[in-house]
């Protein structure tokens, strides 16, 4: 009954922003919107259904909507009931053997279809799959000290469009194939971005649990631009896990995104409050 009503009262959250969403929903019809979708992000049940929720609705208005997802702290949960130590370096994990097989095993399973089965309680159609699918992402090593960590090298983006034309909404884990059948394991941010550059996409949003991008004294700074990004890295105020997020920003909108969207994927309906109002939700980084 709880679990009803508080059900109940995120839809009647839902209608509202809808409603002033409505002189806004032309804005989007038929265009492409990446969405990234962090393992804080997805932190709780309640998160995972409102975006869930989300998704439907924007496909219901016409936007293709293509989800690639994170899982970070679903992969150290699995590495660490296996005794599997690992580091990070600027964001990105050092990948051995033993991990990349993890990494693949947690998001390509639990976590993918986990995104695949909220969305179609929702009422929509998701269809998981991953780099590997398809050839959709092909990668070379990023950095021999990172081990199995790929920069995607090519994308081939003919299965999307075939599940766009399926009416169909594709989930996507962040691993590719290497040219000698190596699987290479993506930091999420830098799969969505090249997805996103190969697609020319109207937008794309990296969910996270931060509200957007913070300068030295804590502020979100709403519009940002390349020359702050830099600025505020070599400063160390972007730092960790924003570093990945950052640089797909600068490269996705390099690669013909028209905008990136960097927001907390946490507050209520965030995408479609990004996309449907003009105060936007976030930090936003423009062509
Ligand atoms: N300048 C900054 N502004 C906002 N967050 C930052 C900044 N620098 C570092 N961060 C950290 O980056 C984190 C987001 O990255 P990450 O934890 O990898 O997210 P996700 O799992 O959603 O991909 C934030 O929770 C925050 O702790
Ligand atoms: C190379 C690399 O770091 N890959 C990431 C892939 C998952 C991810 O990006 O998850 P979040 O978005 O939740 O951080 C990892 O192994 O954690």
């Amino acid at each position: 009954m709880k679990k009803q009503n508080a059900m109940k009262s995120d839809w009647i959250a839902t209608a509202s922003t809808l409603s002033k969403a409505l002189p806004y929903l032309q804005r989007y019809d038929d265009a492409i919107v990446v969405i990234k979708f962090g393992g804080h992000a997805m932190g709780s049940d309640e998160a995972m259904e409102s975006f869930a929720r989300d998704i439907v609705l924007l496909r219901q208005v016409g936007v293709n909507p293509v989800i690639v997802h994170g899982g970070g702290p679903m992969i150290n949960e699995m590495l660490d009931k296996l005794s599997i130590q690992s580091d990070f370096v600027n964001g990105k994990r050092v990948t051995d053997e033993a991990t990349v097989e993890v990494v693949e095993m947690v998001l390509s399973g639990r976590v993918n279809k986990k995104i695949v089965q909220a969305i179609n309680a929702q009422g929509g159609k998701a269809v998981g799959l991953s780099g590997k699918d398809a050839g959709l992402i092909t990668c070379t090593q990023t950095n021999p000290d990172l081990g199995f960590v790929g920069t995607p090298s090519e994308i081939d983006t003919s299965v999307l469009h075939t599940l766009f034309e399926a009416g169909t909404i594709p989930v996507i884990a962040p691993l590719g194939a290497g040219a000698n059948g190596e699987t290479f394991n993506i930091n999420g941010d830098t799969a969505a971005g090249a997805i996103a550059a190969a697609l020319k996409a109207d937008r794309l949003l990296l969910l996270t649990d931060v509200a957007g991008v913070k300068d030295a004294s804590g502020e979100v700074v709403t519009d940002i631009t390349a020359d702050q990004i830099r600025e505020l890295t070599k400063e160390g105020v972007i730092a960790g896990g924003m570093i990945p997020k950052t640089e797909t920003a600068l490269a996705a909108i390099e690669g013909g995104v028209r905008a990136v969207v960097i927001l907390d994927g946490r507050a209520p309906n965030a995408c479609l409050l990004e996309l449907f109002t003009d105060h936007g939700a976030g930090s936003i980084i423009r062509r």
